[in-house]
């Protein structure tokens, strides 16, 4: 069961020569620089490039070969783009049931109310389009794409026109989405954000080519791509929250492959709260459906600059985590005075840029077993 894609498109200045086969679930993220050909690559699934010479399978399904193209319309799919498109004469709730009338009774995947929730749009349905806020229009447009009950679904870079307030509103709801219904997104995204929070598999291009692909821990850490040069450098920890996590301080705590991770409350998604804790955090998701479900998986990214390394424990010290981890290899960094290493944690892999100065001072050397610190606060 996966997407099997092979597609070839000439432009007079691009080429997309793309062969990719992608899970059929979770979320697959295209990230690359502008004129990359992400949007292009999503517009061929889509059926939308009409000059897209290639092939396309959708688990059992075939959308595309050399002499069939199924139209787009026929194709079970609901697409997002960058400017929410809504019909501004129809309020919410007539927008949202216009596709959602379009699917016969049988074949629809999704209850009108369970959506409704979901987004958090129970108090917007009598408001028209020009009196949502961008965050508001988009969830809009998110709905009304669930609502036809879609097999896959497209996203074009559907955060980019928000400022970074609407931002924050939405993407809890893109991870509550992403959790509870078991629907496989493809995801268009140059924010790195985005990609921690949301990808579960990365498809890296380039000029039109897929430079790498693989699950998103994998990317991050590995050394030929350009992730871990930049200063945003970062790995992201699958962790457990436990059931009695949440201490009177405020903190969460998590197992992160045997070891307790601490973050702060504020930092986990409201719907992985235990239901008493729910009202004290993340306010503007009030009106949505929480789950609750402790011990449920919790992605914590941690930033290759916010770790330390220590040779011992250390003792009568600020730092809330202080996990044992084994130095796989260290590299030099873009920055001169600087190095990356890359470190075991169990079966996952972390990053920390320390100065060459502190890697001498060590003696740091691969296979060595040593302390990551981080700040509970520098978490998220
Ligand atoms: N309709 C078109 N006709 C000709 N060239 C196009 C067309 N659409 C896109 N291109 C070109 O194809 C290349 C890939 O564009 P595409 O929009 O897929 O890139 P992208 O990675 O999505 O970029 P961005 O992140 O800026 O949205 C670019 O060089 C672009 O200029």
């Amino acid at each position: 069961m996966s997407l099997q894609l092979d597609f070839r498109i000439h432009r007079a200045s691009f080429e997309l020569n793309v062969q990719l086969q992608l899970p059929n679930k979770g979320v697959t993220v295209l990230f690359g620089r502008s004129g990359s050909g992400k949007t292009t690559l999503l517009r061929c699934i889509a059926g939308l490039e009409y000059q897209a010479d290639g092939k396309l399978r959708f688990n059992n399904q075939i959308w595309q070969k050399k002499t069939f193209c199924l139209p787009v319309h026929q194709r079970p799919l609901g697409y997002v783009f960058q400017e929410a498109s809504l019909f501004p004469h129809l309020n919410v709730l007539k927008n949202m049931q216009f596709g959602w009338q379009r699917v016969h009774e049988n074949k629809r995947s999704v209850q009108f109310e369970e959506v409704v929730q979901l987004l958090g749009l129970g108090t917007l349905l009598n408001r028209y389009p020009s009196q949502l806020s961008g965050g508001q229009r988009q969830r809009v447009a998110l709905g009304c794409a669930l609502l036809t009950s879609p097999e896959l679904l497209l996203m074009d870079e559907p955060m980019a026109s928000l400022d970074s307030t609407s931002k924050a509103d939405i993407l809890p709801f893109l991870e509550m989405l992403k959790e509870r219904l078991q629907l496989p997104v493809i995801y268009v995204t140059h924010s790195m954000d985005e990609v921690t929070r949301l990808a579960d598999h990365l498809v890296y291009l380039q000029n039109g080519e897929v430079l790498a692909q693989g699950p998103l821990q994998q990317m991050l850490t590995d050394p030929d791509l350009p992730f871990i040069s930049t200063g945003q450098a970062s790995t992201v920890l699958q962790a457990q929250l436990k059931s009695s996590a949440i201490t009177e301080d405020y903190l969460a705590e998590l197992t992160v492959e045997g070891q307790r991770l601490f973050i702060s409350q504020q930092d986990i998604p409201r719907n992985h709260l235990p239901r008493n804790k729910q009202l004290q955090t993340n306010t503007h998701l009030a009106d949505t459906k929480p789950s609750g479900d402790a011990g449920s998986p919790i992605r914590v990214r941690v930033m290759a600059r916010d770790v330390v390394l220590a040779t011992s424990p250390p003792q009568q010290i600020s730092l809330l985590n202080c996990l044992q981890v084994r130095v796989m290899d260290i590299r030099d960094d873009n920055n001169p005075s600087q190095s990356l290493v890359r470190l075991a944690l169990g079966q996952q892999i972390m990053l920390a840029r320390i100065s060459r100065r502190s890697i001498t001072r060590l003696g740091l050397k691969p296979d060595q077993q040593v302390y990551a610190l981080i700040k509970g606060i520098a978490l998220n």
